[in-house]
């Protein structure tokens, strides 16, 4: 039975030594507590560090006991855990996808560390992973892995997903390793973040720093398709609902709020890090004390502080500006019996925090970035009565599906402060009526939920992906048409232009057919079994000049203009091009807003091209110039073409569907075979008869029975038809 394997470089448990023994203990963290609900199914494996350096010795021993709990270690070196862990993972990914790329160290050896842990990972899942599995890698610490396993699996699924935010490519593009960096994510068929914004930072520094080619959220490389997509993360929401109610906990509330007798509760918790804006949130108590004194002795903020990269500098830095601003609050406006902000640096049994959400009146969740956040949603989920507020940062992705939680912006103290006291000061109804809606969203999108969707999204990919190589066009499926058309005698061959026999050029008279292709239409014309034809979009003045002298049937402009062999070109009867001046016009406009945009005028049809237009305002204006075009064609009967870097107006009833079947009539052919990569030459594949050999160039979706990779594999086919004969 396939697998799925996880990796990620924290396991969901991790090794201390305790007094005389080692200690298996769940790790913290969004990520091992949010997945540790799934990976014991069936066969599953995830793949991990185990939280500390292993002497040589005891590997074997801990490796056994992980054995039992599905788990397998990578093992990493002290050297490992300064370079990778620490260095490139905290020094560089962390700060600059968290916006505070002034903590960023940009260390050659914190990158060549990286690389090797990431290869080092690659190393174990080899030994684990078997035809059908799907490795699914997760986070900013195995960026380069989806690549590495791509390259030594080629068939394996591959998922990967990113728990912190993905950056605007103006920040991510800092780094000196940026292209490695996207190149290895994009090793993955799917890639989830989670947020929309995430995904769209992501696709803009991947179009924008590889050129790649991008789909709506597909992004195209040679022959593989990677789809990127939000999935925002849940967590077990029954488990802390259930939590809640258990005996132990009200036993740890009661015991908490005997010595909060009279205060109402402020709850923080956060690991120690920057991203977590725990700065701020002091900052921010400390002037709602110093303006509300009505509030002394009747509130205490307890936060929790769980140690984090103690190792890195600017944690270390951090650890010390905490401890001075709580020192600072609790010396200025503290009590003997009164502490305003009950500070602790350690870890808490999960039974302990479910307490302590049970009876927070407030959460206060205060990030300057967070990928996600789940103490926002732990909290959430553990409020069975509905009452309870939420404060919660718009820099967190959980602010996307959270809003009816008090947003506020943690830069603004004001507004948090104000916040504060507007929580404090809540009617009890609209407490209820905000918890009581995002409890319904934290139980519906649970953990089950997200891996549920992911997984079945992956599925859908695998699938597409699958059904594709079916389809395409190699050895075995190449001899059996040879064998069709040297069978034959009277074939129709229609071959598509651009994008099918040439590539795909910045200027676009600069695709012109070069000595090689000319030889290879000579080779199909001199058979006289073969009615050879280029049928393009292309204006018939253009395939007049390249291919005018040679005895080919040309069609032009999707059929507007066709030719036969030795004879004047024909222009098809009955079209008007009344409607040119005002959709030219409109398109003008567009020109003038749009440097290195330009018009193509046909006959029939007119053409806005962008591809030599700045990254990015490309589509967006050809989004604006479609909407714009919508309200005009409906009237001239006119078709609106979405295609590659160019938005076309045609007459509808032009295609080249309808010239294909023009041909058709001619003759009674025994061979049909036609190839076409875009969305004009599915036309031509719909009108052909279910014999008719259809090859699509490229993975798009098509309506075509096989599909080859590119035109140079289009040009390889063909040679080998004409030299089988
Ligand atoms: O392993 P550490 O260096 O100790 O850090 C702990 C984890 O922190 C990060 O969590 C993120 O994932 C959460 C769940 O998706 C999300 O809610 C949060 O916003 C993120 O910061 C990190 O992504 C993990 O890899 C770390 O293990
Ligand atoms: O003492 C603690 C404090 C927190 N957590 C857990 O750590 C996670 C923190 O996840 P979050 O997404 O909020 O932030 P991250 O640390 O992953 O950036 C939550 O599931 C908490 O329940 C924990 O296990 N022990
Ligand atoms: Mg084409």
């Amino acid at each position: 039975m396939s697998k799925t394997i996880i990796v990620s470089n924290r396991l969901p448990v991790k090794i201390s030594r305790g007094d005389s023994r080692l200690e298996f203990s769940p790790s913290e963290g969004g990520l091992a507590t949010g997945l540790g609900s799934i990976y014991k199914e069936q066969g599953n494996i995830w793949i991990g560090w185990p939280g500390m350096v292993v002497e040589e010795d005891i590997k074997g021993f801990v490796s056994e006991k992980l054995k039992e709990l599905n788990l397998v270690p990578v093992f990493l070196t002290e050297e490992d855990i300064t370079g990778y862990y620490e260095g490139f993972s905290n020094e560089v990914l962390w700060p600059v996808f968290h916006y505070i790329s002034t903590y960023a160290r940009f260390d050659l050896d914190k990158w060549e560390s990286y690389k090797n842990v990431n290869q080092k990972f690659a190393q174990i899942i080899s030994q684990y992973i078997e035809p059908g599995d799907t490795v699914w890698v997760h986070d900013y610490q195995l960026l380069l892995l989806p690549n590495i396993i791509r390259e030594q699996f080629p068939e394996v699924s591959i998922a990967f997903f990113q728990h912190i935010p993905f950056p605007s490519q103006e920040l991510f593009r800092m780094i000196p390793w940026r292209k490695e960096l996207l190149s290895g994510i994009l090793g993955a068929d799917l890639v989830g973040f989670h947020t929309y914004d995430d995904v769209r930072h992501f696709i803009s520094a991947a179009t924008q720093l590889l050129d790649l080619h991008i789909d709506g959220s597909i992004i195209r490389m040679d022959e593989r398709a990677i789809a990127v997509e939000p999935f925002p993360m849940g967590i077990d929401s029954r488990k802390f609902s259930e939590l809640s109610e258990s005996n132990n906990v009200k036993e740890i509330e009661n015991r908490i709020k005997s010595s909060y007798k009279n205060q109402r509760i402020l709850l923080s918790i956060d690991r120690l890090d920057y991203s977590k804006g725990i700065i701020q949130r002091l900052e921010a108590y400390h002037q709602f004390l110093e303006d509300n004194s009505e509030y002394h002795e009747k509130v205490v903020l307890f936060m929790i502080v769980v140690p984090s990269r103690d190792n890195v500098l600017e944690y270390q830095r951090l650890k010390d500006e905490v401890d001075r601003l709580v020192g600072n609050i609790n010396s200025q406006h503290g009590k003997y019996d009164w502490t305003p902000v009950a500070y602790f640096y350690n870890s808490f049994p999960i039974e302990y925090l479910s307490a302590l959400y049970n009876i927070a009146d407030v959460c206060l969740v205060t990030s300057m970035r967070d990928g996600m956040n789940l103490v926002c949603k732990e909290y959430i989920a553990s409020r069975n009565d509905n009452t309870g507020v939420l404060i919660l940062s718009e820099m967190a992705g959980a602010s996307k599906e959270l809003n009816d939680a008090l947003i506020i912006n943690p830069n603004n103290l004001h507004e948090v402060k104000d916040a504060l006291v507007e929580a404090l000061n809540m009617p009890e109804e609209e407490m209820r009526d905000r918890m009581s809606t995002m409890r319904e969203l934290i139980f519906k999108y649970n953990i089950d939920h997200w891996v549920k969707i992911y997984m079945a999204r992956l599925s859908e990919l695998i699938e597409i992906k699958t059904s594709m190589k079916t389809r395409l066009v190699k050895e075995q499926l190449r001899n059996e048409i040879a064998q069709l058309y040297n069978q034959a005698s009277k074939r129709l061959i229609l071959l598509d232009y651009d994008g099918t026999l040439v590539g795909f050029k910045k200027q676009i008279d600069l695709a012109s057919p070069d000595r090689d292709l000319l030889e290879l239409l000579d080779k199909f014309i001199t058979d006289k079994k073969n009615t050879t034809t280029i049928i393009s979009g292309r204006k018939h003045q253009t395939l007049e000049k390249w291919f005018g002298s040679r005895a080919l049937y040309l069609v032009a402009e999707h059929g507007a203009w066709t030719k036969d062999i030795n004879t004047a070109w024909k222009k098809k009867q009955g079209l008007s091009d009344s409607w040119k001046e005002e959709v030219h016009q409109l398109m003008d406009d567009f020109c003038d807003r749009t440097p290195g945009s330009f018009i193509e005028e046909k006959s029939y049809s007119l053409v806005w091209h962008y591809r030599k237009v700045q990254k990015g305002l490309g589509p967006l204006r050809a989004n604006n110039l479609m909407d714009n075009l919508r309200y005009i064609i409906p009237s001239y009967g006119l078709q609106l073409l979405n295609g590659d870097k160019v938005v076309e107006v045609k007459q509808s009833e032009v295609n080249k569907g309808k010239a294909a079947l023009q041909l058709l009539e001619k003759e009674k052919f025994d061979f049909i075979l036609a190839i076409g990569d875009d969305y004009t030459d599915e036309d031509t594949f719909k009108v052909l008869p279910d014999s008719a050999i259809t090859i699509k160039v490229g993975n798009h979706l098509s309506s075509a029975r096989f599909s080859i990779k590119n035109q140079l594999e289009v040009r390889a086919f063909l040679k080998s038809l004409v030299t089988s004969s």
